[in-house]
């Protein structure tokens, strides 16, 4: 079975199990990997349908599986991603002296993954991106590119590389004409510009917003026209400043989720590498976490003395003594209280499940817990 076909088949299983918008997000996905104006225009076609008919999910789950079946008949070009699009070595970037300093960083990214970086406020999140996005020269160490289609200058690069920064600029007219004049600098047909203009508006639920000015989009969806007025250039590299930033925590999973779901296409991937303070969100969809700490990469496999312990953060409402309490027969090491939420540590052996069977036993009221071990949330709360 090719790539393909296990996401077509992968997809069909969304709609059996009426994860119906889901399944409509990833089945556009297939789509645009076809590459192929006649699947785009019954897709669109479908997706006016679907917002003219919100509650006929059946109806819309039966059309979206001819759709797939459709779909289904496209050869899509498997596209390797095996070499490094950006392979960085040693870079170091300093303000000046005794001014911040960045690296030395070493890093090789590939195409089809997402990078998350992270770190607090002001520890160089921002100047690595514009390292990488030759916005900002480095003082020392390599930095090479290795895209699909030649550059021969920083203007190319440019459509290879994509750096939305954290404040993007305001635009005029409506969202689709903006869309529209992308394409247009491409020397692409007007059928075919509007087709696929209104193919990256319906993946990145634009639908209803297309004939909308600047100022009467929310933040959350001017975040969403950069994305696509940024992928309507098919980039190879993506860098993302801060994306997540006037989001709700809904919208928050769904665009990261839709953004590693458009990055993994299968004949036009895209390394994506976004700098988030959300930490639980963006390392749900990270590949890997860059997590940057003084202008230091702290690669977090290999920082072992908070690997001694199993990490678990409690929102509860009882006192910190009813929590050593219950825990001493767990061995309970430490227990860290920040003002909102206890961080418990215990022996690494210990097993998370039985800290919940723990709490549960106890009835414990407990708002939201998580096992931190292994992830880059431990550093920001010891
Ligand atoms: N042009 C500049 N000249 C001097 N110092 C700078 C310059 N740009 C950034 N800095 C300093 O470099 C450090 C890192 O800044 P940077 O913006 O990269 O951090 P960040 O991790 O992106 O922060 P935030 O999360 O607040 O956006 C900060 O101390 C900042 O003051």
């Amino acid at each position: 079975m090719t790539r393909a076909e296990a996401r077509i088949k992968k997809v069909i299983t969304f709609f059996e199990n009426k994860d119906t918008f889901l399944g409509y997000r990833k089945l556009m996905d297939c789509a645009i990997d076809t590459q192929n104006l006649d699947i785009y225009n019954h897709v669109i076609a479908l997706t006016d349908w679907k917002e003219k008919f919100p509650n006929e999910e059946d109806e819309l789950i039966k059309r979206s599986l001819q759709a797939l079946n459709k779909i289904s008949k496209i050869p899509v070009e498997d596209h390797n991603t095996k070499s490094p699009v950006i392979m960085g070595s040693n870079l170091i970037k300093s303000y000046g002296l005794n001014r911040f300093k960045l690296g030395p960083i070493s890093m090789n990214i590939h195409k089809g993954d997402v990078y998350g970086l992270v770190g607090e406020n002001g520890n160089g999140k921002t100047t690595l991106l514009r390292i990488l996005a030759k916005e900002l020269k480095h003082n020392e160490g390599t930095l090479e590119f290795n895209f699909n289609k030649a550059f021969n200058n920083n203007y190319d690069l440019r459509s290879n590389l994509v750096y939305i920064p954290q404040r993007t600029q305001k635009w005029y007219g409506s969202l689709k004409d903006n869309l529209k004049f992308v394409l247009s600098n491409y020397g692409i047909s007007p059928e075919e510009n509007e087709t696929r203009v209104l193919m990256m508006i319906a993946r990145l639920g634009l639908w209803n917003y297309k004939h909308l000015k600047w100022n009467e989009l929310s933040s959350g969806y001017k975040m969403r026209f950069e994305l696509a007025r940024t992928l309507l250039r098919q980039p190879e590299l993506l860098l993302l400043d801060e994306p997540l930033a006037n989001l709700d925590v809904l919208a928050q999973q769904v665009i990261l989720e839709d953004l590693k779901s458009i990055c993994n296409s299968i004949n036009n991937p895209i390394a994506l590498i976004l700098s988030s303070q959300q930490l639980y969100e963006v390392e749900k969809v990270s590949d890997k976490v860059i997590y940057l700490k003084n202008g230091i990469y702290e690669d977090q496999n290999t920082i072992t003395n908070t690997n001694n312990y199993l990490i678990v953060e409690i929102d509860c409402n009882c006192e910190r003594e009813t929590l050593k309490q219950i825990f001493a027969g767990l061995n309970l090491e430490r227990l860290v209280f920040n003002g909102g939420i206890f961080v418990a540590y215990f022996p690494i052996e210990t097993a998370f499940s039985l800290v919940l069977e723990t709490l549960g036993k106890h009835k414990i009221d407990v708002t939201y817990t998580r096992n931190i071990t292994k992830s880059t949330r431990r550093f920001f709360v010891s």
